[in-house]
This record gives structure tokens, sequence and C-alpha cells, in this order.
């Protein structure tokens, strides 16, 4: 039987998710559920938006209400995981994109940024169980925690290129944090989807596992790692390795968003979005 050392308490892995979660229900919203684990304090956040997670502005914003609750709740770490067997997020929704509603896109832009800027940033201590596939934002999300842990047979990548689009400057720092600088300026160009081997292989996940339950176990293990660290001393040293990426879109929001909208408001930017779509919707048939 797997077991994990919790505050220096050996426990099995029945122990560690039977009977010991209880909602926060200040931290869920309609998208996003929230449990803690009270023998740990660890908070699972696991978006439920199906069937493929697609990062509207409804669920952004549910995600950051749920990371700014868990951080107001203390907690001991957070698990960011999907309702989903087989993805983990499809990134942004498309249709948000595709012939939009202009204050509506910019609400949207403005939540994905303050969902990055609280999760890249997050003082508690995260983790990524990605039990699906993580396309584009879905992989934005999955590496801006600190550890990853995957199931296997999956595919995870920031593949915009391929979708004819430049991934913001932040995406990329969010890569470069976690991949070693030329595998992620080749990944990028190309735009790669890696399988779940590869992306163990390159060190853009930390373990692959063969269930949801063993990745939950792995994540608590992380956070265990950090028994003996002190928790503020942990925290101001994350900050500071991440803070040029953060101080970087904080000082450009607005334009950033500025450039989105722009961006996707080019009619040769919307064809590409239009047949994008109808390609999804085909394949789906
Ligand atoms: C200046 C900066 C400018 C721009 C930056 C913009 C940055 C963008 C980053 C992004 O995140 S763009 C989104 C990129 N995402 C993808 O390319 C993923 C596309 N989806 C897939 O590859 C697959 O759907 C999947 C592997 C995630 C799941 O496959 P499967 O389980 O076979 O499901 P289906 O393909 O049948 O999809 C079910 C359903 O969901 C719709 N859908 C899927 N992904 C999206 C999406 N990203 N947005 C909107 N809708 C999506 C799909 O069309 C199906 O819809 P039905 O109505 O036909 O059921």
């Amino acid at each position: 039987m797997q077991s994990a050392l919790i505050n220096g308490k050996k426990l099995c892995c029945s122990m560690l998710l039977k009977n010991c979660f209880r909602p926060l229900s200040a931290a869920s919203g309609k998208l996003t559920n929230v449990e803690i684990n009270d023998k740990t304090g660890v908070a699972v956040l696991t978006m439920n938006r199906l069937p493929v997670n697609g990062l509207n502005l409804d669920l952004l914003r549910d995600l950051l209400q749920s990371i700014q609750e868990i951080e107001k709740n203390k907690c001991r770490g957070l698990i960011l995981t999907s309702a989903s067997n087989t993805i983990f997020s499809a990134g942004l929704d498309i249709t948000e994109m595709y012939k939009p509603d202009q204050e509506r896109l910019k609400q949207f832009w403005n939540a994905l940024q303050d969902v990055w800027l609280a999760l890249y940033g997050s003082a508690v201590p995260t983790a990524a169980a990605i039990n699906g596939h993580s396309p584009a934002g879905g992989c934005l999300l999955a590496s801006s925690c600190e550890y990853r842990v995957m199931l296997p047979k999956y595919t995870i990548g920031l593949n915009e290129t391929q979708l004819g689009i430049v991934a913001p400057k932040w995406f990329m720092s969010t890569f470069r944090n976690v991949l070693p600088r030329r595998i992620a300026e080749q990944a990028l160009v190309q735009g790669k989807m890696f399988t779940s081997d590869e992306a163990l292989k390159v060190g853009l996940v930390d373990e692959l596992v063969a269930s949801k339950e063993e990745a939950l176990i792995k994540c608590e293990k992380f956070f265990a790692s950090f028994s003996k660290t002190d928790p503020i001393a942990r925290y101001l040293t994350k900050k500071q390795l991440r803070y040029n990426d953060m101080k970087e879109l904080q000082d450009e929001k607005v334009q950033d968003v500025e450039n989105f909208v722009s961006f996707v408001n080019q009619p040769t930017v919307q064809k590409s979005l239009g047949f994008y779509l109808e390609s999804l919707k085909k394949k789906a048939k």
C-alpha cells in the first residue's frame, strides 16, 4: 500500500483520501469546487466546467475567487485538478474570442491575467494533478504551479503557434520558469504538444502516476516536503524568484489587454478562430 509522510506521520492512501475532506463552500463557485483535507490542511481545487473545462469568463472568475479564498484560509497547499476523467483543461474557451462582445472580451483577458497573477504568485504552495489533456491555457495553469504530476497517455503544451497565435510574454515566462531555455524556445516556436512521457523527460512535469488518487497523494507529499521549512521564508523566496515575470505583466496589464483585443479582432484571426472551432465541432461528430 502507498504511504505518505505528512507532518512526520506515515499515512496510507486511504487514510489520506477517505473521510477527511470537507467542502470549503466560500471558496467554491458554480464551476469550481474546493475541498480541504482536514488532516493535512491541503485544498483540492477542482475545475468543473465539463466537458473540457474551457476557460471562459465565468470559470476564470470562479478560479480567482477559489484561489483567493484558499489563501485567506491559510491552507497548507493548493492542488489544481479537473472533474473530467480525460481533460485537465482545453485552454481558453475559443467562443469567448470568436465574434466577441468587446466589453466581455476585455473582462475575459483581465480575468485570465488575474488568475495567472494569483496562481503564479500564490503564497500557498501549489501543485497540479494533471488528470487529462492540457493544451494552451490548461498548460499555462499547470505550469504556474510549483509541482506537476500527470497521468499517462495525455498531452500537454503551449500549442499557440499551431493556431496562428503568438503566446503572450507571460505565458512564455511561465514555461521558461519550468523548462530549460532551449527546450522552452523550441517547444514554443513549434507549438509542441508533449505526450506525458515526453513531458516527464524534459521536466515539464515532475512525475507520472497511474491514477488521480495517486496524483493527489504525490502532491500532498510535495507539500509535506516543506514541513521543516519556514513558510514565510519559503514564500518570500518563491516571490523573489517569480518577481520579474509578475512585475512585467503588472506594469503592462492595460496594454496587454489592448494588444489582445486588437489581435483577436483582426479579420484574419477571426477567420482562423472560426475554422478552428468548426474543426473541433466536426471532430466531435
Ligand atoms: C496577443 C495575444 C493573443 C492571443 C493569445 C490567445 C491565447 C490562447 C491560448 C489558448 O488557450 S487557445 C485554446 C487552445 N486550445 C486548444 O487548442 C484545445 C482544443 N481542443 C482540443 O484539442 C480537444 O477538444 C481536447 C483534446 C481538449 C478534448 O478532446 P475530446 O475529448 O475529443 O473533446 P472534443 O474535441 O470532442 O470537444 C468537446 C467539445 O468541446 C469543444 N471544445 C474543445 N476545446 C475547446 C476550446 N478550447 N474552446 C471552445 N470549445 C472547445 C468542442 O468543440 C466540442 O464541442 P461540441 O459543441 O462539438 O460538443
